[in-house]
């Protein structure tokens, strides 16, 4: 199919329409990347920055501060290894309320820390309450090199997390590493339309679904990426992001005074949730 390609997987194509399109995604970068150049726009209203609002959940091995307002929840955890544990939850639960639902489940990986966010979901009980057969996988952003190339995204997910789970081979999407980014792009979007058929309201989306770069500040230079229709049509999307060194970055996106510099995550609203997974250090400015 489109979208497929000759290394470390075979793909082939589903039959079905994908009826929603749950994304799991890290914070967007505030530097200009080139797999979210397409993401940046507006700033963030303010979310959770009055930690008095927190509603505290103390277990005995963890400790979680949960908060909602407008943009979504905001799930503060003490450590990275928690932070992997709540995903993990979150992820099962949604999966499992959609796969007693429905014969797909659509889940949009990013790259970078993520896939190690999401260690948890490989082992008990997580992995053996998860219907694998029913997922089908893609890609938010990816690096156009090679699959199994150290930059891609997709090498990145397999090492990680797909080489551990029974997903039919057919139901990852990886690019097709054998275009150029353009014609990579082109090729996501068209694979991505033949399998949101009638019924979806994305199907009436006539922007670009999927676009590219060839400029990143970051390397590898050349990246393809969702675009915002295809993003914000996620029933659920998962913001999952760690470390002391992505606090600025919150700041200005949920902080009291959110960064009137542009940031692409502002521009993120998915159908029906939105949650934020932050470690400690992450949200330390907020
Ligand atoms: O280059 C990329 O980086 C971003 C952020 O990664 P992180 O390590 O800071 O979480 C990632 O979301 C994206 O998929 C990847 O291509």
């Amino acid at each position: 199919m489109a979208c497929s390609s000759r290394s470390l997987l075979s793909f082939s194509s589903v039959r079905r329409s994908q009826p929603s399109i749950p994304l799991i995604s890290p914070l967007v970068a505030q530097k200009p990347r080139s797999c979210t150049l397409a993401l940046r726009s507006k700033g963030v209203s303010l979310i959770c920055s009055n930690p008095k609002k927190f509603r505290a959940r103390t277990r005995s091995s963890m400790a979680e501060v949960t908060a909602d307002n407008g943009k979504g929840k905001v799930k503060v955890f003490d450590s990275e290894e928690e932070v992997a544990v709540g995903l993990a939850k979150y992820t099962a639960d949604i999966s499992n309320k959609i796969t007693n639902e429905k014969s797909s489940f659509t889940v949009v990986l990013s790259g970078g820390s993520l896939i190690h966010s999401l260690r948890k979901l490989v082992e008990a009980p997580y992995i053996d309450s998860i219907e694998w057969g029913k997922w089908h996988v893609f890609w938010v952003d990816e690096r156009v090199v090679p699959k199994d190339h150290v930059d891609s995204n997709y090498k990145l997910a397999y090492d990680g997390f797909l080489s551990k789970v029974p997903i039919p081979p057919g139901q990852v999407y990886a690019i097709n590493d054998a275009l150029s980014a353009e014609g990579a792009a082109d090729d996501y979007e068209t694979c991505l339309k033949h399998l949101v058929t009638n019924g979806h309201p994305l199907v009436k989306e006539n922007k670009k679904w999927v676009t590219f770069i060839k400029d990143s500040p970051k390397p590898p230079p050349e990246r393809i990426t969702f675009t915002f229709p295809v993003i914000n049509s996620s029933a659920y999307i998962a913001m999952v992001v760690v470390g002391a060194g992505k606090a600025p970055v919150i700041e200005a996106t949920l902080g009291k005074s959110p960064n009137s510099e542009v940031l692409p995550v502002g521009m993120v609203s998915p159908e029906d949730e939105m949650t934020w997974f932050f470690d400690k250090q992450a949200a330390s400015k907020i």
